[in-house]
């Protein structure tokens, strides 16, 4: 059946690839002479070669090299036009216009609108697609449940990544093995962040770790196309795009299905009669029902309609974590003092752990400083999307292009806490201090705390800044933690070989 529908697939993207082609240059054309056109027309641009076709070949060039393209913009020193492949180009604000940039509210630019145009919701999220992202029930249970819940949570996530992490790195002590990096930390973050979103029937399904990837992979890439394709031809030609990524949700949807029936009748169940033999699981679908319960509109307790929120989840949260995490292995592992980086986190670990009991709790994580600046270094260094923050300019004076203030901008990886220091100090000080010592300890003490990985400010954009910033980085930083803590296990003969991961790993 699925080798019928690959054949079928092929044919349709084949013909669909020539309609596309045909489509976009129609209408990169009429875009030339529209008043948008002019107003790009009159921007500074970087990516243009003196050369035959120059905004097309820009253009797609963007598709690989869209980071030497920002380099070349950021030292104009002010806004610039950034070809973007598979769709509209962006205007790249300079970090100096962060500041005001993030305090202008959504109806100057909206941030909502920029996901649903860069998903292209209405044709990839179902026939709710643009319901389900304008009133997002799953990013409220995030924001009202998950990171309140945090300390609960901790134990979950170890109970998914310690097995995990024998399962997909093995449990050889006494040869190198050889893992990949990405694809097994993607595994893991999904398996982990699904047993808080979904529970543990549904995170350790082989098949949803699977099938909920290429359903959020193939989104975006159906996404991307569909960008490419003019809007009168979007309702025809998006069904066949999405024949895959829909076959990857009903597959999903099988999976999903059965545990959230279950979940709204024993909810329901449990609130007409509290004796009812059955304890709610703390994970955020069964917040999520209990909330869809709360609107009294039955179409929100659809089980196809939860499982695209669960699958949303997953979107937003399993990539980046993945991704952000693997950097950190990577970077951590061949920089020039990583020996002494690895020793230092070792250290620290080992010392947190022992004080802790032997258990990872959310206030050891919390205490573990020199895993969190070395993962947030890491976040600065290798970010995430070369582009961040993106805003949909709704109002035609929301945004004003200006120039930049002279930052220096710095290229190395450079991971250490100055908190460490400043907290080891405060310890050794014996007689009391005066009022004025104290002020400016309590000044030193604040300005640290800005250095800490979930703490965004203008010039520390990862996680976003301001009414939009990340709401679940609290869990992605404890999930992140606790994978680095959980790597330190990793030995190779009595030899310490931790975060050996790009070459070779070696594995309990
Ligand atoms: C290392 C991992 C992560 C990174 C680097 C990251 C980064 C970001 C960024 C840059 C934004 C956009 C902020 C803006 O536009 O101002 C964002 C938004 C968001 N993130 Fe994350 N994120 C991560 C993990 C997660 C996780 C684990 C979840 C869910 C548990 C999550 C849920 C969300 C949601 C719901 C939004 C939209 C917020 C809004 O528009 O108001 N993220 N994230």
């Amino acid at each position: 059946m699925d080798r019928l529908l690959d054949v079928q697939t092929d044919k349709m993207i084949g013909t669909v690839s020539v309609v596309l082609v045909i489509s976009i240059i129609f209408n990169k054309l009429f875009e030339r002479f529209s008043s948008e056109g002019k107003f790009w027309n009159d921007q500074p641009w970087t990516g243009l070669r003196p050369e035959w076709l120059a905004g097309a070949r820009a253009y797609f060039r963007s598709f690989v090299s869209v980071r030497d393209m920002l380099d070349d913009g950021y030292h104009k020193k002010q806004a610039f036009a950034l070809p973007m492949f598979g769709g509209k180009p962006w205007l790249v604000l300079p970090p100096g216009a962060a500041k005001e940039f993030i305090s202008k509210s959504d109806a100057d630019l909206d941030a909502d609108l920029i996901h649903i145009q860069q998903l292209q919701v209405k044709y990839t999220l179902g026939p709710k697609g643009i319901h389900i992202m304008k009133r997002p029930l799953q990013f409220d249970v995030l924001r009202r449940q998950v990171t309140r819940k945090l300390p609960l949570l901790t134990n979950s996530v170890y109970d998914e990544l310690d097995p995990g992490f024998k399962q997909y790195w093995g449990t050889n002590t006494k040869d190198w093995t050889e893992v990949e990096a990405f694809p097994t930390c993607l595994r893991l973050v999904t398996r982990a962040a699904n047993r808080v979103f979904a529970g543990s029937e549904i995170c350790r399904d082989e098949r949803f770790l699977e099938h909920s990837k290429l359903y959020t992979q193939g989104l975006v890439f159906v996404a991307m196309a569909l960008r490419l394709v003019p809007n009168f031809l979007k309702p025809v030609i998006a069904p066949l795009l999405t024949l895959r990524s829909n076959m990857h949700f009903r597959i999903c949807l099988e999976i999903c299905g059965p545990v959230i029936g279950d979940r709204i009748r024993n909810t329901k169940e449990k609130l007409e009669n509290p004796s009812y033999g059955w304890e709610p699981p703390i994970d955020a679908l069964q917040w999520l029902v209990e909330e869809c319960i709360r609107t009294k509109d039955h179409t929100e307790l659809e089980p196809a309609l939860i499982t695209r929120s669960l699958l949303l989840l997953n979107a937003v949260a399993i990539h980046t974590t993945s991704i952000s995490i693997t950097h950190a292995i990577l970077n951590i592992n061949t920089f020039e003092h990583s020996a002494e980086t690895i020793a230092g986190l070792r250290e620290e670990c080992d010392r947190i752990l022992k004080e802790s009991g032997g258990i990872w709790t959310k206030s050891a994580l919390n205490d573990s400083l020199r895993l969190d600046s070395t993962i947030r270094e890491s976040m600065r260094y290798d970010d995430l999307e070369h582009l961040s923050v993106g805003r949909m300019v709704v109002n035609p004076g929301g945004v004003s292009t200006q120039v930049d203030d002279d930052r220096s901008s710095p290229l190395e990886f450079q991971p250490s806490d100055p908190r460490e220091e400043f907290l080891k100090q405060q310890q050794q000080k014996e007689a009391r201090p005066s009022n004025s010592e104290d002020l400016a300890r309590h000044q030193t003490a604040l300005d640290l705390k800005t250095t800490s990985l979930v703490t965004t400010s203008d010039a520390f954009l990862a996680f976003g800044h301001g009414r939009h910033a990340c709401p679940g980085r609290l869990f992605a930083a404890q999930e992140m933690k606790l994978m680095l803590a959980e790597l330190r296990y990793r030995e190779n003969g009595g030899e310490a070989c931790w975060l050996n991961v790009d070459v070779h790993q070696c594995s309990e």
